[in-house]
């Protein structure tokens, strides 16, 4: 999506949502902001005053109240336009996406043959055949094959993707174009609920909902509004006992004026802004609320293969152990290989062809496949015989179930593996172990300095990997992890993460795997990476196109940054209201009581033009604040208290300070006037 980048204000999105901006002014839809609705509901009444003057005894004041009128208007436009914007660039992404999401045929496999049908007709399960040059009919998964899958339209990465059966990279996304060989996919999804089509909503701003934050304060605003309402309506009863009557126009205005327009209008742009400015690193946050979750982080959980390193787990060397020779060793490593469709299956086979070894490994027999909780993987041979491959406690394990002797150097020879960073898997059939097979994999670049970030933001890693303690702590330490948990099971990495939680912890977790899916569902945060498995990215919030898991220190300052806006603006638009008082409190009551004037430090013009400066100045503070909003407050990875003091400091005082001057300034154009 990186090459659909819009900027803040192009023309198109502009126009667009200054037309939204009028059609936002619906009563059922204002209903849902209660600060703005206020507003509306008074630009009504005034609205009428000025329509039917005699009715409302009003014939003196037409000009004044015309002029308080469109004042309101604009500041509920204002409010609108914000909002418009901001779901402007959603839109604009939503329709480049919707071109990518066209018909297309599907070579769908029906009782043995292949059926030419609409991609619009696949579901769940079917199964269907995609060669060079075509596009992927439908989310799904590779059961058979390899090819390079050029994934630009969901991406904007140009480079193909490989995608292969088996392991963690076997994903397939709808809409993508396979450039080379050919794949046998089972769909993964029904119409409607593609990948694709999650994004789309997602972008489009349709599956928004207000976050548990959002929630707590709109009802702050709402309750701060009914007490001004309460004290403006009371107080027409008590000016009138003292002899002064209060037009309603100018109740309005004070009313406008004390409430929180400010962060009323602009409340929803800055939560939309922040969910876009997470898009544009190309993470797709299902939810507001994941976003903001991900500003309070305080541990990360990241799984070894695929995500701190490549994830290409390659076979590299064979080692015979207890006296076992060379190739009895290779021979049974490539029987249990034959049917192992992972890319550490692969490469197993690979290595043998590689070393020139004519082995024909036997492949009859029922084929056992790899599982993360059993962590081996191998046949049962027609003659009796059992072959397994795995991690080398669980191998030593099932030897010892069956009165098997552990050789005595296979300690030695795994520790070499393991402290290389290599994965050590174990052969054997039945009883005796052979030998060792060495997996290679490489820790992606940058983890050192990125982890680094994360330390200086008070964030702990720790790494969850299914592998041994060595090569855990090899890794650990060359990727620069705070902490790190071997021989994890799945089960396991949902523990820690609920551990964590217990100690009243927000926890992102980050994975690639199905077997990493119930801990990206019960983290905080759950990041997949695109490359991984359909199961991670369904269960996860948010998905990470670029399979980068790092980028989630981008995502933690996007979601630092949207809460520190929106404490800032809240924090303006408390403070800048106080201001208000000084200019519309004096000019109601100074006719009557002129001892108010000493209220009036701004030394305003007239007692009406006080009261519109006030109300122009409550109206344009909003479009000036929207670049803010949408941008953010500035964000540096220092202590959270710093930038509370802060930022209380710049947006408090600020707050208070910015409307005495503008409104004095108004009020030196104004008065010319009236
Ligand atoms: N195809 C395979 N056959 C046999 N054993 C395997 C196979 N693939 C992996 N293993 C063994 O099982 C262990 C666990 O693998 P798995 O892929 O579940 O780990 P993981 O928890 O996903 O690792 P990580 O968290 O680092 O991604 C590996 O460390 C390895 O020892
Ligand atoms: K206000
Ligand atoms: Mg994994």
């Amino acid at each position: 999506m990186s090459g659909q980048r819009k900027s803040m204000l192009s023309g198109g999105i502009a126009k667009q949502a200054l037309k939204d901006s009028f059609m936002k002014l619906n009563p059922a839809v204002m209903m849902k902001n209660p600060v703005m609705f206020v507003v509306e509901v008074g630009t009504f009444v005034v609205l009428l005053m000025v329509l039917f003057p005699s009715y409302f005894h009003t014939e003196g004041r037409i000009g004044f109240n015309l002029t308080v009128f469109l004042i309101l208007l604009f500041t509920v436009l204002f409010a609108n336009f914000a909002e418009a914007l901001a779901e402007g660039r959603g839109k604009a992404q939503a329709d480049t996406l919707k071109k990518s999401k066209k018909d297309t045929t599907a070579n769908k496999i029906v009782g043995g043959e292949i059926k030419v049908v609409s991609s619009a007709e696949l579901r769940k399960g079917d199964v269907v055949i995609v060669s060079q040059g075509e596009m992927i009919p439908g989310d799904g998964e590779v059961m058979e094959g390899l090819a390079s899958v050029d994934e630009s339209a969901i991406t904007g990465e140009s480079a193909p993707v490989i995608k292969e059966a088996g392991g963690d990279f076997s994903s397939v996304t709808g809409g993508t174009r396979v450039v080379s060989d050919q794949i046998k996919v089972m769909i993964k999804s029904d119409p409607g609920e593609s990948f694709l089509d999650r994004m789309i909503s997602l972008v489009e701003g349709a599956a928004r909902q207000k976050t548990p934050n959002e929630i707590a304060l709109n009802t702050l605003l709402t309750t701060l509004t009914l007490i001004f309402l309460i004290v403006v309506v009371t107080l027409a009863p008590i000016a009138k006992h003292f002899g002064i009557s209060l037009d309603i126009p100018v109740l309005i205005s004070l009313l406008v004026c004390l409430i929180p327009t400010t962060i009323g209008g602009l409340l929803s742009a800055i939560g939309i802004a922040g969910m876009d400015r997470v898009t544009q690193f190309n993470v797709l946050a299902m939810s507001g609320k994941a976003v903001e979750a991900s500003g309070d982080i305080n541990t990360i959980i990241l799984d070894k293969t695929g995500t701190i390193t490549f994830g290409n787990r390659m076979a590299s060397q064979f080692i015979p152990v207890g006296g076992a020779d060379y190739t009895e060793t290779a021979y049974w490593a490539a029987v249990s290989s034959v049917k192992d469709e992972t890319p550490e299956g692969r490469s197993v086979l690979e290595l043998v062809k590689k070393q020139s070894m004519e082995l024909h490994p036997e492949a009859d027999g029922e084929f056992i496949e790899f599982k993360a909780e059993t962590r081996m993987s191998g046949i049962d041979l027609v003659d009796g015989r059992h072959v397994r491959k795995g991690a080398v406690d669980a191998v030593k394990r099932w030897v010892q179930a069956q009165g098997g002797s552990i050789p005595a150097d296979l300690d030695m020879e795994s520790d070499k593996i393991a402290s290389e960073g290599g994965t050590p898997l174990a052969i054997a059939v039945d009883s005796r172990i052979y030998g060792l097979i060495h997996l290679k994999d490489t820790v992606k670049p940058g983890m050192k300095e990125r982890f680094d970030q994360l330390r200086q933001m008070g964030i702990k890693t720790i790494m969850c990997t299914g592998d041994n303690p060595l090569t855990a702590a090899t890794i650990a330490r060359e990727a620069g992890v705070d902490d790190f948990i071997a021989e994890s099971k799945p089960e396991d990495k949902i523990a820690v993460i609920r551990r964590e939680q217990a100690e009243g912890k927000l926890v992102a977790m980050t994975g690639d795997g199905t077997n990493d899916a119930p801990a990206l569902a019960q983290a905080d945060v759950g990041l997949a990476m695109n490359s991984g498995t359909a199961a991670a990215k369904e269960a996860a919030n948010m998905v990470d196109l670029d399979s980068d898991p790092t980028k989630i220190i981008e995502v933690v300052a996007i979601g630092k940054q949207l809460l520190m806006t929106r404490g800032a603006l809240t924090t303006f638009s408390i403070a800048n209201d106080v201001a208000k008082y000084f200019a519309i409190i004096p000019a109601m009551f100074m006719a009557a009581i002129p001892e108010m004037n000493v209220l009036n430090v701004m030394k305003l013009g007239s007692p009406l033009s006080a009261i519109l400066s006030a109300l122009i100045f409550n109206a344009v503070i909003i479009p000036l604040l929207i670049p803010l909003a949408m941008k953010g407050v500035a964000y540096k990875p220092v202590s959270s208290s710093h930038l509370l003091s802060r930022n209380l400091l710049i947006f408090g005082l600020g707050g208070v300070i910015a409307p005495f001057i503008g409104i004095k300034l108004i009020d030196l154009v104004v008065h010319l006037w009236i």
